[in-house]
């Protein structure tokens, strides 16, 4: 997937540069950043595409294999099949990862139980079996993510409005009629958990349905490739389609990637839900760093039918312009 056609698309942004929130203070490196010194400041910025909403567009040249930032999820939840595997907070693999008051979830170090602390403490008072039963039973993963970024919220972890930068998908009212039963196992659960009315003031539909809206466009499925960078290109082409995913998370500066279908970076995970992204060739100051959301290696017909399904946009890439 990622030896197709070199577009050279150039980047085509207004002037108009967005606040300065969206330089985002992630970590960056060169090729081998385990070597420099200090961590940089990610060579990007958030602005406006001519046709793709916003876009991250490279501020200086990037050498092919750079890591050009890391970032940290705003919300993630391990898949129904890994939740027994990985760290409830990281999605690290963890074969002796600790429980907590004979809990199910466990944590891979002392670490990640503090910081899941705040959400982890109204999660594990509520009993989630008919949520989860729901869930399991349609072959849902976002109602997870909702459900957790209910419980940060909760908590004080983060605030209500907390994803609500990111771009909705368009919903059907039928789509959201769906959700109403889901919001009532949601509510029901932390109601037996003994929150407030008032706690609960925020759970409307409207916050849960705006949350997954932003969810289906924004989450990224997590495969972990726990290798070394050498293997990664390979995974990353091999698995997009794979049912390997330890779980799902949302970020803030990877939801601003465009795609592309022969896009010049790639986001990987290596160990844990950290993101990283990596430049898949030589890209020019100024030029628009997009990545793929889907298996590349499908034919037009099929990337143009997922795309234009699953996120609503009709792709337009040189790839695609060109017939490829
Ligand atoms: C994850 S968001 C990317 C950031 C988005 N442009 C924004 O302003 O928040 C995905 C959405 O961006 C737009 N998009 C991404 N790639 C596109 C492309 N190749 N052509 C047209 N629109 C695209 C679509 O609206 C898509 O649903």
């Amino acid at each position: 997937m990622l030896a197709l056609l070199r577009s050279g698309h150039r980047c085509f942004h207004q002037s108009k540069q967005l606040p300065a929130c969206y330089h985002l203070s992630s970590t960056a490196g060169t090729a081998d950043s385990r070597h420099a010194s200090r961590p940089s400041p990610p060579p990007i910025q958030v602005l406006l595409t001519e046709s793709a909403g916003r876009g991250v567009f490279a501020t200086r040249n990037i050498e092919p294999g750079e890591l050009i930032h890391t970032a940290k999820p705003i919300v993630s939840h391990p898949s129904l099949s890994s939740v027994n595997k990985v760290c409830y907070f990281c999605l690290k693999t963890t074969p002796n990862g600790f429980h907590i008051d004979q809990q199910k979830e466990s944590f891979c170090s002392e670490e990640c139980r503090e910081q899941a602390k705040g959400f982890y403490e109204v999660e594990k008072k509520a009993d989630w079996s008919a949520f989860v039963d729901h869930c399991r039973s349609r072959a849902l993963k976002y109602p997870l993510l909702a459900k957790r970024l209910a419980c940060m919220v909760i908590s004080g972890m983060t605030s209500a409005e907390g994803l609500d930068v990111l771009q909705p998908a368009l919903l059907s009212a039928e789509m959201i009629s769906l959700m109403e039963e889901e919001l009532g196992l949601l509510r029901d659960a932390l109601k037996g958990a003994g929150m407030t009315t008032e706690q609960l003031t925020f759970l409307t539909i409207e916050w849960y349905a705006g949350v997954l809206a932003r969810i289906r466009i924004n989450a990224f499925r997590i495969e972990l490739a726990g290798g070394s960078y050498e293997d990664l290109l390979a995974l990353a082409a091999a698995s997009v389609e794979s049912e390997a995913a330890v779980g799902n998370a949302v970020y803030m500066l990877p939801s601003f990637y465009n795609h592309d279908c022969d896009p010049n970076t790639h986001i990987v995970w290596v160990e844990n839900v950290e993101a990283r992204l990596k430049a898949l060739r030589d890209i020019k100051a100024g030029e628009e760093l997009r990545i793929c959301y889907i298996d590349a290696s499908m034919s037009r017909d099929a990337r143009q039918n997922i795309l234009s399904n699953g996120f609503g946009f009709e792709c337009r890439c040189a790839r695609c312009m060109s017939n490829d």
